[in-house]
């Protein structure tokens, strides 16, 4: 069974809907993020602040390369995953890659209040938002498999729409180095 990696900015829904695709095809659901704060035993923030976004992007990385070679996961990636071509190449060949393509306008809805996201801690969010957006959306397509719409419509209605598109894939990688 190849592995599910679904990609997409913050607030892009990417647990949301990963937690409950894993839920329903009956397999492990894992966060990356939250697999770094697991190891670390620190939060996100935490490590910036120490290791700045460097340090913090070679131990994305280093859980993006181990979650992956398990077959059948769902994973929930964090924002910025494709901004290495390491794990862009490393998503592109060991899964069928997701991604939950959602407007700024939407996304700086959805974490305006949140504190945890350190690259929004700046003075004007919205507009780091839009700029971040510019940046990645064509990193999110070049390794994506499938590009759904997560602006519009419930968390089940995506992982609905993604199974339909899953199961008629024809590509399926085996989740193996
Ligand atoms: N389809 C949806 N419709 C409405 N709200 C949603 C939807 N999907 C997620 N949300 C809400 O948006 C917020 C962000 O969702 P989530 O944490 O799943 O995003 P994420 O892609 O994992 O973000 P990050 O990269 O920062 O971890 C949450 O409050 C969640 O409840
Ligand atoms: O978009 C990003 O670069 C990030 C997103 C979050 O999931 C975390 O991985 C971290 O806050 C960085
Ligand atoms: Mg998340």
């Amino acid at each position: 069974m190849s592995c599910l990696i679904l990609i997409g900015m913050m607030g892009a829904g990417k647990t949301t809907v990963g937690k409950e695709l894993a839920r329903r095809r009956g397999v492990r659901f894992a966060d990356v993020d939250q697999e770094i704060i697991a190891r670390t035993g620190v939060s996100i923030p935490t490590i910036f602040e120490i290791e700045g976004e460097a340090g913090f992007r070679k131990r994305e990385s280093q859980a993006l390369n181990d979650l992956t070679r398990e077959s059948g996961i769902v994973i929930a990636t964090g924002g910025g995953a494709v901004l290495d071509p390491g794990n862009r190449e490393l998503m592109a060949g060991r899964g069928v890659v997701v991604y939950l393509n959602v407007p700024p306008q939407i996304l700086w809805e959805r974490t305006r209040t949140d504190r945890n996201r350190p690259l929004l801690q700046v003075e004007n969010p919205r507009a780091r938002i839009e700029e971040l957006y510019r940046a990645r959306d064509p990193l999110y397509r070049e390794v994506a498999d499938i590009v759904i719409d997560g602006g519009r419509g419930n968390p089940g209605t995506m992982v609905r729409q993604i199974e339909k598109v899953v199961q008629n894939l024809d590509k399926k990688f085996p989740c193996e180095p």
